[in-house]
Protein backbone atom coordinates (compact mmCIF):
# COMPACT_ATOMS: atom_id res chain seq x y z
CA UNK A 1 0.00 0.00 0.00
CA UNK A 2 1.50 3.72 -0.74
CA UNK A 3 0.91 6.24 2.10
CA UNK A 4 1.55 9.68 2.44
CA UNK A 5 2.99 11.20 5.90
CA UNK A 6 3.92 14.44 7.27
CA UNK A 7 6.19 15.02 9.79
CA UNK A 8 7.76 17.83 12.14
CA UNK A 9 10.74 17.55 12.90
CA UNK A 10 10.74 20.52 15.54
CA UNK A 11 13.67 21.69 18.11
CA UNK A 12 12.25 24.36 19.63
CA UNK A 13 15.13 26.96 19.59
CA UNK A 14 15.47 30.49 18.10
CA UNK A 15 19.09 30.53 17.14
CA UNK A 16 19.45 33.69 19.33
CA UNK A 17 18.49 32.48 22.34
CA UNK A 18 19.03 28.60 22.48
CA UNK A 19 21.37 26.08 21.17
CA UNK A 20 20.77 24.79 18.43
CA UNK A 21 19.81 20.90 18.83
CA UNK A 22 20.77 19.54 15.21
CA UNK A 23 17.19 18.74 13.60
CA UNK A 24 18.68 20.11 10.53
CA UNK A 25 21.32 17.94 10.54
CA UNK A 26 19.50 14.80 12.03
CA UNK A 27 17.03 15.84 8.34
CA UNK A 28 19.96 15.78 6.18
CA UNK A 29 21.53 12.56 7.50
CA UNK A 30 18.50 11.47 7.21
CA UNK A 31 17.98 12.07 3.59
CA UNK A 32 21.18 12.52 2.12
CA UNK A 33 23.49 9.91 4.61
CA UNK A 34 25.87 12.39 5.61
CA UNK A 35 26.78 14.88 8.29
CA UNK A 36 27.92 18.62 7.64
CA UNK A 37 29.92 20.54 9.88
CA UNK A 38 28.46 24.25 9.93
CA UNK A 39 25.52 26.12 11.07
CA UNK A 40 22.86 28.28 9.32
CA UNK A 41 19.64 29.34 11.41
CA UNK A 42 16.80 27.11 9.78
CA UNK A 43 13.62 29.06 8.17
CA UNK A 44 11.66 26.56 7.46
CA UNK A 45 12.92 23.48 4.67
CA UNK A 46 10.80 20.31 3.55
CA UNK A 47 12.49 17.38 2.34
CA UNK A 48 10.78 14.09 0.96
CA UNK A 49 11.81 10.53 1.22
CA UNK A 50 10.04 7.10 0.42
CA UNK A 51 10.87 4.53 2.99
CA UNK A 52 9.76 0.86 3.06
CA UNK A 53 8.54 -1.06 5.87
CA UNK A 54 7.69 -4.45 5.60
CA UNK A 55 5.38 -4.37 2.45
CA UNK A 56 4.65 -1.01 2.84
CA UNK A 57 6.02 1.93 1.12
CA UNK A 58 5.87 5.42 2.94
CA UNK A 59 6.15 8.85 1.38
CA UNK A 60 7.62 10.81 3.94
CA UNK A 61 6.80 14.52 3.95
CA UNK A 62 9.30 16.10 6.22
CA UNK A 63 9.38 19.64 7.82
CA UNK A 64 12.48 20.68 9.40
CA UNK A 65 10.95 23.69 11.42
CA UNK A 66 12.36 27.12 12.83
CA UNK A 67 11.74 30.00 15.45
CA UNK A 68 10.21 27.91 18.43
CA UNK A 69 10.79 28.90 22.10
CA UNK A 70 8.14 28.23 24.91
CA UNK A 71 6.64 31.49 24.38
CA UNK A 72 5.64 30.95 20.69
CA UNK A 73 2.44 30.32 19.39
CA UNK A 74 1.67 27.11 17.47
CA UNK A 75 0.88 27.41 14.15
CA UNK A 76 -1.81 25.82 12.89
CA UNK A 77 0.02 24.41 10.17
CA UNK A 78 1.86 22.17 12.98
CA UNK A 79 -1.09 20.19 13.91
CA UNK A 80 -3.75 20.11 10.45
CA UNK A 81 -2.37 16.88 8.38
CA UNK A 82 0.26 16.29 10.15
CA UNK A 83 0.93 12.28 11.34
CA UNK A 84 3.66 12.60 13.63
CA UNK A 85 6.61 14.43 15.53
CA UNK A 86 10.32 14.17 16.15
CA UNK A 87 10.98 16.39 18.99
CA UNK A 88 14.45 16.98 19.47
CA UNK A 89 16.33 18.35 22.48
CA UNK A 90 20.30 18.74 22.84
CA UNK A 91 21.64 16.59 25.64
CA UNK A 92 23.87 19.61 26.63
CA UNK A 93 20.68 21.60 26.66
CA UNK A 94 18.81 22.01 29.55
CA UNK A 95 17.18 24.62 28.53
CA UNK A 96 16.05 23.00 25.08
CA UNK A 97 14.64 19.74 26.79
CA UNK A 98 12.00 22.44 29.14
CA UNK A 99 11.36 24.21 25.77
CA UNK A 100 10.59 20.49 24.22
CA UNK A 101 8.07 19.08 27.92
CA UNK A 102 6.40 23.20 26.79
CA UNK A 103 6.24 21.87 23.11
CA UNK A 104 4.72 18.63 23.72
CA UNK A 105 1.56 20.13 25.61
CA UNK A 106 0.98 22.43 23.02
CA UNK A 107 1.15 19.78 20.27
CA UNK A 108 -1.15 17.33 22.47
CA UNK A 109 -3.83 20.21 22.72
CA UNK A 110 -4.04 21.18 19.12
CA UNK A 111 -4.87 17.34 18.56
CA UNK A 112 -7.59 17.57 20.67
CA UNK A 113 -5.78 15.52 23.69
CA UNK A 114 -5.68 12.21 21.13
CA UNK A 115 -2.62 9.77 21.17
CA UNK A 116 0.19 11.63 19.02
CA UNK A 117 2.57 9.60 17.27
CA UNK A 118 5.82 11.32 19.03
CA UNK A 119 9.45 10.09 19.07
CA UNK A 120 11.49 11.62 21.56
CA UNK A 121 15.23 12.37 20.85
CA UNK A 122 18.06 13.33 22.24
CA UNK A 123 20.51 14.19 20.25
CA UNK A 124 24.59 15.33 20.58
CA UNK A 125 24.46 12.08 22.60
CA UNK A 126 28.36 11.81 21.12
CA UNK A 127 29.51 15.02 23.36
CA UNK A 128 28.98 13.53 26.82
CA UNK A 129 31.00 15.29 28.73
CA UNK A 130 29.08 18.67 28.08
CA UNK A 131 25.76 17.06 28.67
CA UNK A 132 23.15 18.63 31.15
CA UNK A 133 20.15 16.25 30.28
CA UNK A 134 20.77 12.69 31.44
CA UNK A 135 18.94 9.45 29.35
CA UNK A 136 16.47 8.85 32.17
CA UNK A 137 15.36 12.00 32.04
CA UNK A 138 14.21 11.53 28.27
CA UNK A 139 13.48 7.98 28.92
CA UNK A 140 10.86 8.91 32.08
CA UNK A 141 9.44 11.92 29.98
CA UNK A 142 8.90 10.05 26.78
CA UNK A 143 7.49 7.30 28.86
CA UNK A 144 5.23 10.09 30.54
CA UNK A 145 3.88 10.64 26.87
CA UNK A 146 3.31 7.25 26.00
CA UNK A 147 5.75 8.07 23.15
CA UNK A 148 9.60 6.58 22.16
CA UNK A 149 12.66 7.89 23.15
CA UNK A 150 16.42 8.25 21.62
CA UNK A 151 19.41 9.72 22.18
CA UNK A 152 21.27 9.73 18.83
CA UNK A 153 23.72 11.93 17.39
CA UNK A 154 23.19 13.53 14.00
CA UNK A 155 27.08 12.49 12.76
CA UNK A 156 25.41 8.55 12.56
CA UNK A 157 23.71 7.52 10.35
CA UNK A 158 22.51 4.32 11.25
CA UNK A 159 20.60 5.93 14.67
CA UNK A 160 19.80 8.90 12.70
CA UNK A 161 17.38 6.10 10.37
CA UNK A 162 16.00 4.61 13.13
CA UNK A 163 14.70 7.60 14.42
CA UNK A 164 12.50 8.04 11.52
CA UNK A 165 11.62 4.25 11.29
CA UNK A 166 10.33 4.39 14.79
CA UNK A 167 8.52 7.20 13.85
CA UNK A 168 6.80 5.71 10.76
CA UNK A 169 6.16 2.61 12.64
CA UNK A 170 4.50 4.73 15.53
CA UNK A 171 2.07 6.57 13.07
CA UNK A 172 0.96 3.37 11.74
CA UNK A 173 0.33 1.77 14.82
CA UNK A 174 -1.55 4.97 15.95
CA UNK A 175 -3.42 4.59 12.76
CA UNK A 176 -4.16 0.96 12.85
CA UNK A 177 -5.51 1.32 16.54
CA UNK A 178 -7.92 4.34 15.97
CA UNK A 179 -9.05 2.28 12.64
CA UNK A 180 -10.09 -0.53 14.68
CA UNK A 181 -11.90 1.99 16.92
CA UNK A 182 -13.85 3.21 14.44
CA UNK A 183 -15.07 -0.56 13.52
CA UNK A 184 -15.92 -1.16 16.99
CA UNK A 185 -18.11 1.96 16.66
CA UNK A 186 -19.76 0.56 13.31
CA UNK A 187 -20.36 -2.75 14.67
N1 LIG B 1 28.65 16.95 17.90
C1 LIG B 1 27.47 17.07 17.32
N2 LIG B 1 27.15 18.21 16.68
C2 LIG B 1 25.93 18.30 16.11
C3 LIG B 1 24.99 17.23 16.14
N3 LIG B 1 23.88 17.63 15.49
C4 LIG B 1 24.11 18.87 15.06
N4 LIG B 1 25.35 19.30 15.42
C5 LIG B 1 25.96 20.62 15.16
O1 LIG B 1 25.18 21.58 15.86
C6 LIG B 1 25.00 22.76 15.06
C7 LIG B 1 23.54 23.04 14.84
O2 LIG B 1 22.96 22.02 14.08
P1 LIG B 1 21.63 22.22 13.21
O3 LIG B 1 21.29 20.89 12.63
O4 LIG B 1 21.77 23.34 12.27
O5 LIG B 1 20.60 22.61 14.36
P2 LIG B 1 19.09 23.07 14.24
O6 LIG B 1 18.40 22.54 15.43
O7 LIG B 1 18.52 22.69 12.93
O8 LIG B 1 19.21 24.65 14.36
P3 LIG B 1 18.16 25.79 13.84
O9 LIG B 1 18.28 25.84 12.38
O10 LIG B 1 18.63 27.06 14.50
O11 LIG B 1 16.79 25.39 14.28
C8 LIG B 1 25.77 22.52 13.78
O12 LIG B 1 27.04 23.11 13.91
C9 LIG B 1 25.88 21.01 13.68
O13 LIG B 1 27.02 20.62 12.97
C10 LIG B 1 25.36 16.03 16.83
O14 LIG B 1 24.61 15.06 16.95
N5 LIG B 1 26.61 16.01 17.40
Amino acid sequence: SERTEDVNVDDLDTAATLLPTGKTSLAHQFVEGEFSEGYDPTVENTYSKIVTLGKDEFHLHLVDTAGQDEYSILPYSFIIGVHGYVLVYSVTSLHSFQVIESLYQKLHEGHGKTRVPVVLVGNKADLSPEREVQAVEGKKLAESWGATFMESSARENQLTQGIFTKVIQEIARVENSYGQERRCHLM
